[in-house]
């Protein structure tokens, strides 16, 4: 397998996205959805290396606030609603990443994620829920067996240390990335860089 982006989200906190920042992730992702357990209302001003591309998670988003938020840094967007292609389009910019987050369940419609070809980066594949993420709780992964685009994706929902194993068992060139959250936290938007630390050690099969 390539080697897996690794996305940590839901960090709001300075010293905590600082010791993060000195692991070898991918992506830092934070929540710009005020109903969420881990909003941070602004993207913390602090220095994070280049290699790690800083994301802004939004859920049926004004496209200004989008736009303003990227201004400030954001190099990754992560819509995870029910933003529409044209959406996506407009929200994009030259220099930024689009993920595409989608719930999956057993009522998800692969051809309703065609019209996002050819204008989102990556999907992202998450549990379905009325609070749009950061439920704790994994998917049924054999449904990922229908996807049938090249779009690449990321996993996501409920990763933590016991499923990782299973979700690297997933032979399947377009899994491109994973994204950790809520399963790695001492509390909401704090995150165990311990316990990071032992994902990545999984994941990059030190
Ligand atoms: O984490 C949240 O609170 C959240 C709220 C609304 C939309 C997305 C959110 N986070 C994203 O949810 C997935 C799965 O997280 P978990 O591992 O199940 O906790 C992940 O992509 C986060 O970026």
């Amino acid at each position: 397998m390539n080697h897996l982006k690794i996305k940590v989200c839901g960090m709001r906190e300075p010293a905590n996205i600082q010791a993060l920042a000195l692991l070898p992730i991918d992506y830092m992702g934070f929540i710009f959805y005020e109903k969420s357990a881990r909003y941070t209302p602004n993207l913390p001003n602090i220095s994070i290396p280049a290699s790690i591309k800083k994301t802004g998670v939004f859920v049926n988003a004004e496209q200004a606030m989008i736009h303003k938020k990227i201004a400030q840094g954001l190099q990754a967007v992560q819509l995870h609603g029910q933003e529409s292609p044209m959406y996506c389009e407009q929200v994009k910019t030259q220099r930024t990443e689009i993920i595409k987050a989608f719930g999956i369940d057993t009522s998800t419609s692969w051809e309703s994620l065609a019209p996002y070809m050819g204008i989102v980066d990556y999907f992202l594949f998450d549990t379905s829920s009325p609070q749009h993420g950061g439920t704790g709780r994994s998917f049924n992964w054999e449904l990922l067996k229908a996807y049938p685009y090249d779009v690449p994706y990321f996993l996501s929902g409920g990763l933590d240390l016991v499923n990782i194993p299973n979700a690297l068992a997933i032979k399947d060139e377009r899994l491109i990335g994973l994204d950790i959250n809520s399963k790695f936290e001492v509390e909401p938007g704090i995150k165990d860089i311990d316990k990071l630390q032992k994902a990545l050690k999984i994941i990059r099969h030190e």
